[in-house]
């Protein structure tokens, strides 16, 4: 596995093929972010998620959101939601990270994980609803965690550390050859809340 340096070149793709993903690091200062952190708790409206797995309806101890600028339906792992409006947070963030990255976005997944023992498995957001192949920007705020891509085919590993007022982008065709994920941990970390922006395919009527 490729643990890269943390180096800060934002323009160096990190997957060594079929795909890029590209890590700004911290956006903003520690005071920014925290204080970023503690208004996503108080304002997003967190809910467990619920999936259906092998048929059967799970509920996960892990929170999410979903917000967006139109009431956007999501349907993943079988359950569909309906975007709520934009808070002020969310689209400051939305504006500074579309300022940093120069692609833009229509909605955001939350998600909340209360200690390092949440994570969040193998997957990739390649759902239909997704413009194909767009950026998809992850904001992270609180604990810092490890974040680790697989190419499906050849299981090649690449791993990060994902900080406290980072920003991390993955585009092309990233979704397509590779899945990533939150590898749970026993180290007792706190609280961490991720927004991925993403944009929905607004359909053509
Ligand atoms: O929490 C993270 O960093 C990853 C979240 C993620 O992969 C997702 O929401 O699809
Ligand atoms: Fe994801």
């Amino acid at each position: 596995m490729d643990l890269f340096e943390q180096t800060l070149d934002k323009s160096k793709n990190l997957l060594p093929y079929q795909g890029t993903v590209n890590y700004y690091g911290k956006i903003m200062g520690k005071a920014q972010a925290e204080g970023y952190l503690n208004k996503l708790l108080e304002t997003i409206d967190w809910k467990n998620d619920e999936a259906i797995i092998f048929g059967k309806k799970i509920i996960t101890k892990r929170k999410v959101a979903w917000y967006g600028e139109k009431p956007f339906g999501y349907t993943y792992s079988k359950t569909t939601k309906y975007a709520l409006p934009w808070t002020n947070e969310l689209l400051e963030l939305k504006l500074l990270i579309e300022k940093e990255s120069g692609e833009t976005f229509n909605s955001c997944l939350l998600n909340l994980y209360h200690t390092g023992e949440e994570g969040m498995a193998w997957h990739s957001d390649a759902e239909t609803d997704l413009k194909k192949d767009a950026a998809i920007a992850s904001m992270s705020f609180g604990a810092e965690r490890k974040f680790v891509f697989k190419n499906k085919e050849t299981k090649h590993k690449v791993a990060l550390i994902l900080e406290n007022g980072s920003l991390l982008i993955m585009k092309g065709t990233t979704q397509t050859y590779w899945l990533h994920r939150l590898p749970s941990t026993k180290t007792n970390l706190r609280l961490r809340v991720n927004l991925t922006f993403r944009t929905i395919a607004t359909p053509i009527c």
